[in-house]
């Protein structure tokens, strides 16, 4: 559906984005993480065409984007939704209007253009406010209109440049849930950026972190945050203050056994007092996933490693 392979973009002198390789498969949820500044946007904005690149290859839909031109780059971006943080919803015209005007623009007929527009406004909960104006809604209602404005023309992909950074949590999680459903029950390919890592942890399956422009982290979700490696913590600020003395054993609980009792299994078994010096369990897309340190003495560490091993559970020791 979207592969990229060593794609560079310059601004100026000014490289942004660098030797970026990635495959986005069809009916994936796929966040693009990172910064301000990172070149998000520009990836994403390079993925429907609105940007250009300078070597590299970018082919979505089987199309290779900077080769397209014209009437066929407007055929490409009919198949490709957008939506965006403030919305970029017309304040003079009603909900309903705004929602049909791509179609208007490309022509279709009145009763195709009310059907669909009843159907879409019905999807995203907001048949009733048809008749409103943009600013008699609440930031929620507007990205509403907006996703169902983006999704009149039966795209592909949808992609989402930071939809839900200017809500408040809760509204951020029903505009989640909307998107979530809108790539089961309509087959939609999501890629979206975001700086936010609770977005990213509520709704993507697979996620790709980005620094000045390179990949410092490509994974399915829930291996990112399971096992983050030394650039994930410092891009997410989660450096673990442990104790000088003794032994520091850090265990990963992946997503079926957060709920186990293995510590406290563990301090019984071994007949072992143990300090738990930092710890968190956290919801990946619906699992709970989690780690934790213990501090032990340096004589006890053979014995307990070896109990993990024969637990196979993932572990590691901090140095
Ligand atoms: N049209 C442009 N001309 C010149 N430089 C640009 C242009 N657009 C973006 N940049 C620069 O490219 C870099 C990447 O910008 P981009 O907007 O892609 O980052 P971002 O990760 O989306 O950041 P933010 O989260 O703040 O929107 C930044 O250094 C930015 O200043």
């Amino acid at each position: 559906m979207v592969e990229i392979k060593n794609l560079n973009k310059y601004y100026g002198q000014m490289k942004v984005l660098n030797d970026i390789n990635l495959t986005i498969e069809k009916g994936d949820i796929f966040a693009i993480v990172g910064h301000s500044g990172a070149g998000k946007s520009t990836l994403l904005r390079c993925i429907n065409g609105l940007e250009g690149y300078h070597d590299g290859s970018l082919i979505v839909n089987n199309k290779e984007v900077k080769t397209l031109k014209g009437s066929v780059l407007n055929e490409f971006r009919k198949k490709i939704g957008m939506i965006f943080q403030h919305f970029s919803l017309l304040q003079r015209k009603t909900v309903y209007e705004n929602v049909s005007l791509p179609m208007e623009v490309w022509g279709y007929k009145e009763n195709e253009i009310k059907k669909k527009v009843d159907d879409l406004l019905h999807l995203v909960g907001l048949s009733n406010k048809a008749k409103s104006y943009p600013k008699e809604l609440s930031g929620g209602q507007k990205q509403r209109v907006a996703i169902a404005r983006a999704l009149t023309l039966d795209p592909d992909i949808l992609l989402s440049d930071e939809a839900t950074s200017a809500l408040d949590p809760n509204t951020t999680t029903s505009i989640l849930n909307l998107l979530k459903k809108i790539n089961t029950e309509l087959n939609i390919t999501i890629i979206l950026v975001t700086h936010e890592m609770e977005v990213v942890k509520q709704i993507a399956q697979k996620a790709l972190l980005l620094e000045y422009g390179n990949i410092i982290g490509l994974d399915v979700t829930e291996d990112l945050f399971l096992q983050p490696d030394t650039k994930m913590k410092r891009f997410l600020g989660e450096d673990e203050v442990v104790p000088q003395e003794g032994v520091n054993i850090k265990i990963y609980f992946p997503k079926d056994n957060a709920h186990q009792s293995l510590i406290t299994s563990m301090a019984r078994e071994l007949n072992m007092d143990f300090n738990i010096v930092w710890g968190k369990l956290e919801e990946i897309n619906t699992h709970i996933i989690g780690n934790m340190v213990i501090n032990i003495q340096n004589e006890q560490k053979d014995t307990v490693c070896k109990y993990l091993e024969n637990k196979q559970i993932t572990w590691e020791i901090l140095k």
